[in-house]
């Protein structure tokens, strides 16, 4: 890890032990598990699914079936990966073409009767009902009452961890519930007060988990537009499912819909989200190079000008945060600022550490972090608010 992590190199599958590793030998595989067990496939997906399987465990990279909508553009994304083991590709590229290759699988594209049918709804589905966010939604009655500051904080630091509730994550690592956690850089007073400075601004919110993390980032945009340091905001969510849990219109449709039931605050929060919506003050999109497995330095065009109209871009989660920066093993003190300069607005990353890949750091925090035994990368305990103006 230190030798590759001082040339800044980009994140490989290969080693057994590596978090990189684990996450194909072992996330990918009961992956596919729980998603069998989730819907009575009929024989065709369930022999795609088994073949997957093996693939990922023993076999080489397929390439997308003849006939496949974007099968060119993934031809060109693995060219050099396609025909190689799962086990010696970029970690950033691997992980994406598993989760297009999963939708292929169970018929997502189609056609037929399970085209558009999101793989990962049970679970999603199973969350948004549970009883975490019913106890989340009724605390939004207690952090009204708060003095605004003490609301701004909350909500934010909702964001925040909302990220530590992946599903993806979950299926690994277990819940980390509410294990000591630890805020390792805080930007959040330079993004207050950019804010302050700029309003009113049009922020946008690039969305990662629907469900746990959807609800606090619409409870945070709903408190920007209604305080009126936000007048217009722009939620990106993925057009397709990912990654498990990554958030698609649906999902945002959905966590509406489940804080419209519930009392109180998040009721009215939803009513007046539903409003922005219809009127445009609040608009939602899903580019699909939310789906690419590329960094954001490579961002087309289209996306780059709709990015540049912002105040602030709030940028969530985990993944994200590998596309802002670059996958690659960067010294842990390299500057954030650094590695986005080409962002096209000012940018304010969300996210709890949930991979080797680490920036922004002070060299005492470092310095600390590496003498505790707590897998401080990986373990989402910790979390990062890193704002670049
Ligand atoms: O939902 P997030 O925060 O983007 O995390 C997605 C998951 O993908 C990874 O980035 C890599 O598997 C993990 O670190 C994380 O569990």
């Amino acid at each position: 890890m230190e030798k590759a992590e001082a040339s800044g190199a980009p994140v490989i599958t290969g080693a057994p032990g590596t978090f990189a590793w684990s996450v194909l030998a072992e996330r990918h595989p009961a992956l596919i598990r729980q998603v069998r067990d989730a819907f009575p496939y009929p024989p065709g997906q369930q022999r795609a699914l088994d073949a997957l399987q093996e693939e990922t465990a023993h076999g080489l990279i397929q390439p997308l079936p003849p006939g496949a909508a974007d099968g060119a553009r993934w031809a060109a994304w693995g060219s050099g990966h396609i025909g190689r083991s799962w086990f010696e590709v970029p970690f950033l590229w691997a992980e994406s073409y598993f989760y297009r290759r999963l939708l292929e699988a169970v018929g997502y594209f189609g056609p037929g009767a399970w085209q558009g049918v999101d793989p990962f709804a049970p679970f999603k589905r199973a969350e948004l009902n549970g009883s975490a966010v019913e106890g989340e939604l009724a605390a939004l009655d207690e952090v009204a009452r708060l003095p605004l500051a003490e609301q701004d904080h909350a909500l934010l630091g909702a964001a925040l961890w909302g990220n530590r509730a992946d599903l993806g994550f979950l299926i690994s690592a277990g819940d980390p519930g509410t294990a000591g956690t630890h805020v390792v850089a805080d930007d959040s007073a330079l993004f207050w007060r950019h804010l302050a400075d700029a309003s009113p601004a049009t922020v946008y919110l690039v969305a990662d988990n629907a469900g746990r993390e959807l609800i606090p980032d619409l409870v945070l945009l709903d408190h920007l537009l209604t305080t009126g340091r936000a007048a217009r905001a722009v939620l990106h969510v993925k057009p397709t499912p990912y990654y498990v849990s990554d958030a698609t219109p649906a999902d945002v449709l959905d966590c509406l819909r489940r804080m419209a039931e519930a009392p109180g605050r998040a009721a009215e929060t939803a009513t007046r989200l539903w409003s922005a919506l219809t009127r445009g003050r609040l608009r939602l999109t899903a580019h699909p190079f939310s789906c690419a497995p590329l960094p954001y330095a490579a961002m087309p065009a289209d996306l780059r000008t709709d990015l540049a109209a912002a105040t602030v871009t709030v940028v969530k989660g985990d993944l994200n945060y590998r596309r802002l920066v670059g996958d690659n093993l960067w010294p842990a003190t390299t500057p954030f600022a650094t590695l986005t300069g080409y962002f096209p607005s000012p940018l304010l990353a969300l996210r709890t550490l949930k991979c080797d890949v680490a920036v922004g750091l002070t060299p005492a925090t470092l310095a600390t972090l590496e003498s505790d035994p707590t897998p401080w990368r990986t373990a989402g305990t910790h979390a990062v608010l890193h704002f670049r103006p």
